[in-house]
């Protein structure tokens, strides 16, 4: 892949810019394998990197809105200057590489309701003005969720008079908004968004068909940026902990489908609801974001699911704790016993010693763990050692960049 702003240097987002792909593929599992090393064994399967489009492949953009109200750049703070005295120009990257065929014609109707709604853009060293950035997600169904992240409510009323034609002309570009929404991030950090979201139009919820099973998504709730991959991603997690017993369950691979799994980071439920739907008769899911749970949640209602897939919000570190998670206003029903399998998908730090303490010491005969960090995955897999790894493979969910997704699969011997 080539580019114009990278070779420019007005972006280094993309530090593997040039670097032939199937290199890039052979250094990344060689870098896993290798900060891994301690943790596999000779009789450990490790499988080919799945791979998707190495441009053209992310879901969602998050974008500095710089300029004025009549001429916005969407894009990102220029990183040619330095941090410390940097004077707010921004460098506009609607034409970046990375996005998903549509999302440049969303950025665009996202520009053009900023002007039409005068909405000045943050000036980071004076303080002043009102639009701090703008997030789209768009579908593989081509829908889009589009949020404007605002410093105070004062230009929300502007923002709303907009709304009817920024829906038509993303309506007219082959991309209509399934949510329109007003982020509030009064705080002067660097930060994308803030805490409090206004759904302006429709939602709340976007629907991300993967593999077929539509997972609502919700402004806040977190989603794999990765579309193509993420389905390869979720279609092994559900072949390799249930043997590929399908739907009817069955005893393949030697152990058949668990009869009870836990999906903790469970986000929107992407483990959880796949693996429900290759035979896992009783799924429960673990997120500290509420409003991924309610999404999830969501999702159960409209498959159909919601008596044995099940989501609750709270500690997933603490998921196996003696008091057990956080209580909340959904888990009245959380599982008395534990489950025969147990997914986790932490963020960057890994699920840390007090939860690899206690899947060790918990009997728990299967645990998948999907990373996006090698390091802190080898960490707690040495916390781990009553589990051995039986298969391992590398999901490029971040090409250009040095970043990548491992699942391994982990059986107590
Ligand atoms: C890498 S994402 C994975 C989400 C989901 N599994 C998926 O495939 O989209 C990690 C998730 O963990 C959540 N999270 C972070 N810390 C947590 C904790 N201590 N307990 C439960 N969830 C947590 C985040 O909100 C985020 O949704």
């Amino acid at each position: 892949m080539q580019c114009p702003h990278y070779d420019a240097g007005e972006c280094r987002s993309c530090p593997l810019m040039g670097v032939p792909y199937a290199r890039q593929l052979a250094d990344k599992q060689a870098s896993v394998l290798a900060q891994l090393a301690d943790v596999l064994d000779a009789g450990t399967v490790v499988e080919e990197p799945f791979a998707g489009p190495e441009s053209g492949f992310r879901n969602k953009a998050k974008l500095v809105v710089t300029g004025s109200a009549a001429a916005p750049r969407l894009g990102i703070l220029d990183p040619r200057q330095h941090p410390k005295h940097h004077d707010g120009t921004g460098v506009d990257l609607r034409d970046c590489g990375l996005y998903l065929d549509g999302m440049e014609d969303v950025f665009h109707a996202c520009a053009a309701a900023v002007t039409a709604a005068g909405l000045e853009p943050y000036d980071v060293a004076a303080r002043t003005g009102e639009l701090k950035g703008v997030i789209v997600t768009l579908s593989p169904d081509r829908e889009a969720m589009v949020r404007f992240v605002l410093r105070s409510p004062d230009r929300l009323d502007a923002l709303r008079g907009v709304v009817p034609g920024l829906l038509a002309d993303l309506e007219r570009r082959g991309t209509p908004a399934a949510v329109v929404s007003a982020n509030l991030l009064p705080e002067h950090v660097a930060l994308p968004e803030g805490d409090q979201e206004i759904v302006l139009a429709g939602g709340p919820t976007l629907t991300m068909r993967l593999n077929g099973i539509g997972l609502r998504l919700r402004p806040q709730g977190f989603f794999q940026t990765n579309t193509a991959v993420t389905e390869g991603l979720y279609a092994a997690a559900a072949e390799w902990v249930t043997g590929g017993a399908g739907a009817s369950g069955g005893a393949a691979g030697g152990g058949g489908a668990p009869t009870s799994a836990w999906d903790l980071y469970c986000g929107v439920g992407g483990f959880a609801f796949h693996l429900a739907a290759a035979g896992v008769p009783e799924v429960w899911g673990l997120e500290t974001t509420a409003e991924a749970v309610a999404a999830a949640q969501e999702t159960a209602q409209e498959l159909g699911v919601a008596d044995r897939v099940r989501f609750a919000a709270g500690d997933a570190t603490r998921a196996l704790s003696p008091e057990g998670q956080e209580p909340s206003a959904d888990d009245g029903d959380a599982p008395a016993g534990l489950p025969e399998a147990v997914v986790v998908n932490p963020p960057r730090r890994g699920i840390g010693a007090d939860l690899s303490a206690a899947l060790e010491a918990s009997g728990i005969p299967t645990v998948l763990y999907s990373s996006c960090n090698p390091r802190t995955l080898a960490q707690d897999l040495a916390r781990m050692p009553s589990y051995r790894a039986e298969r391992v493979r590398v999901f490029d969910m971040f090409p250009q960049t040095a970043h990548t997704e491992t699942l391994v699969l982990l059986r107590r011997r």
